[in-house]
């Protein structure tokens, strides 16, 4: 193998803070790919002729999406199978068991490995449990979030991330409820056996979407002692205000002070759920140059961009992170 293992890298260089991608879903539709559907940025390879026209105009797409992001500068970049868990596929697409999925599941990771290459990361990324029924920017699971069985949702695609050599870390993206956070947090080695990190899904007031403080989140972490998973290499937050980003990241540095953490912010647009369009919000108070300085000063590890972000801001990404690093 090329690269060093992630976790080896994060250690053995503490001064080295990767670039991620940009928002995937929302490029490949600046592209020309219809996302809005029940499996959202999955549909393109839910279609039999992506995978057997290696030209199909879907397959460029994607290919093209990935050459931008590197060439942007790019270093670890992601799995499209955010919304692909196996209740949204199979309740939603053609592909009904679990056979099938996995197999899917299978040509994308190694799809998305040969479009990278052998130098770059790979992450396998997973939507929250909310992202299938759209409340990943509210937290509202329902009366009794508590009783939710996450680990039977997120199990096939955690299966298939867990031993797909392609892959050199798992992401939970999007993370709004306490809920879910603290049964992700409650699995071990067994259930997580690779390098994983948590990207929160945090309010512009800084708190996480149900309400929760990063004060408690912290608490949350540091009370696991030593059941915590060796494997949980890094905490953020992901499609969060672009504006309040680094005040979100502040306060969870705070919070964690030991933790490696990540950020990827969106645009700042406000994602309309029943009409899957993005909405303006408020104009960008600050550069990417100025929430990148402010990462990187309280501990940021993996920086990128989420949803509307293109590779023209990964570009001004890289530039910062060249020059703070
Ligand atoms: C991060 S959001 C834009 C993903 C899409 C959403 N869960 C939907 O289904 O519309
Ligand atoms: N990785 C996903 C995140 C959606 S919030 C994407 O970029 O589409
Ligand atoms: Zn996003």
């Amino acid at each position: 193998m090329v690269r060093l293992p992630l976790k080896q890298l994060l250690l053995e260089d503490p001064d080295k803070v990767l670039v991620l991608d940009g928002g995937q879903g929302t490029e490949m539709e600046n592209r020309g790919i219809k996302v809005a559907n029940p499996v959202w940025s999955t549909i393109p390879f839910v279609d039999k002729s992506f995978w057997e026209d290696k030209s199909s105009a879907q397959r460029r797409i994607v290919e093209g999406m990935f050459d931008d992001f590197m060439k942007a500068g790019a270093e670890i970049l992601m799995t499209v199978t955010y919304q692909a868990s196996f209740k949204s596929v199979s309740e939603n697409t053609p592909i009904k068991t679990l056979p099938d999925y996995t197999n899917l599941l299978t040509k994308i990771v190694d799809f998305s490995r040969e479009c990278i290459g052998e130098d770059n990361y790979l992450i396998g990324t997973i939507g929250p449990w909310g992202a299938h029924v759209c409340c990943e920017f509210t937290g509202h699971y329902g009366p009794r979030p508590e009783s939710i069985n996450y680990y039977e949702y997120f199990r096939p695609q955690l299966e298939l991330f867990n031993t797909n050599d392609n892959l050199d870390l798992i992401g939970f993206e999007t993370i709004p409820n306490v809920h879910e956070l603290k049964a992700i947090l409650s699995w071990d080695e067994r259930i997580l056996s690779k390098p994983f990190y948590i990207g929160l899904s945090v309010h512009e007031n800084g708190v996480l979407r149900d309400g929760t403080t990063m004060e408690q989140i912290g608490n949350i972490i540091k009370g696991l002692g030593n059941r915590r998973n060796p494997n949980l290499l890094l905490l953020g937050i992901n499609c969060v205000s672009f504006n309040e980003s680094p005040n979100i990241l502040e306060s969870l540095h705070r919070a964690l002070p030991d933790m490696p953490l990540l950020a990827y912010p969106n645009s700042g647009e406000v994602y309309d759920t029943e009409k899957k369009i993005w909405n303006a919000n408020s104009d960008k108070l600050n550069s990417w140059d100025t929430v990148v300085k402010r990462y990187i000063d309280c501990g940021a590890r993996i920086i990128g961009g989420c949803c509307r972000t293109s590779p023209a801001d990964i570009a001004e990404v890289s530039a910062a992170v060249k020059k703070y690093t």
